[in-house]
């Protein structure tokens, strides 16, 4: 199982001096959407170039315009690309496209797409590579977690690499564990802790 720190209210100097810090523990480096929004693609160059050993997935969360969105960020080295699981279908397949020229892979976001089960199979037959299961930041104000819909995809995806974000933290990170996810992404729960080391160190051990 992989960690996926996610780095989303950071400044580019703020984000490498964490994940020096952390480098130790996590295997994928996700440019979360606020940060692509101040830095665009130069935050996905700049982490890539500083830490060559990792993978990067740029949290671009396309709606439209596939092809050319997920270019930009396969161009500045991204690894993984993100695409919302609401969108047309259309726009999925040009993301895969764009990534499967690059050799990387798509990660659909699943953020309030209700008719999970019909979904991951339209999505399965195009061939998407991840599936990511999220609780955003606006429903985890109001008490939800992603929990219920890691059961549901657990259960329905039979082929798509599974991911789970929404305010997991260290203490929580048993709960998802036992649906055996194929990435645990972190955001808050190691950057907005005191000591994001020791987080990130105890979220890792729990994934050995
Ligand atoms: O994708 C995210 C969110 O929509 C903000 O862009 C976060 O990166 C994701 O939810 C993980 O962060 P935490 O919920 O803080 O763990």
């Amino acid at each position: 199982m992989k960690l996926q720190i996610a780095l989303d209210d950071v400044t580019l100097e703020g984000a490498l001096e964490l994940v020096k810090k952390v480098r130790d523990y996590i295997d994928i480096i996700e440019i979360g959407t606020p940060f692509v929004y101040e830095y665009g693609m130069q935050a996905v160059r700049t982490m890539k170039e500083h830490f060559p050993d990792k993978e990067i997935l740029a949290d671009m969360k396309i709606m439209d315009a596939g092809y050319y969105e997920a270019e930009e960020a396969l161009k500045a080295g991204a690894d993984y690309i993100t695409v919302l699981g609401v969108t047309d279908n259309l726009t999925i397949q040009g993301c895969k496209e764009a990534a499967e020229k690059y050799g990387k892979e798509i990660v659909v976001d699943m953020i309030c797409v209700e008719n999970m089960e019909e979904r991951i199979a339209k999505l399965e037959e195009i061939g998407v590579h991840g599936l990511a299961v999220h609780t955003g930041t606006d429903q985890q104000a109001i008490g939800r977690t992603p929990l219920d819909d890691l059961k549901v995809m657990s259960a329905a995806a039979k082929k798509a690499k599974i991911s789970v974000a929404g305010g997991i933290h260290a203490d929580t990170v048993k709960d998802y564990i036992e649906y055996h996810p194929d990435v645990l992404i972190v955001g808050g729960g190691i950057c907005h802790v005191e000591d994001p080391a020791a987080a990130a160190k105890e979220i890792y051990m729990q994934l050995q």
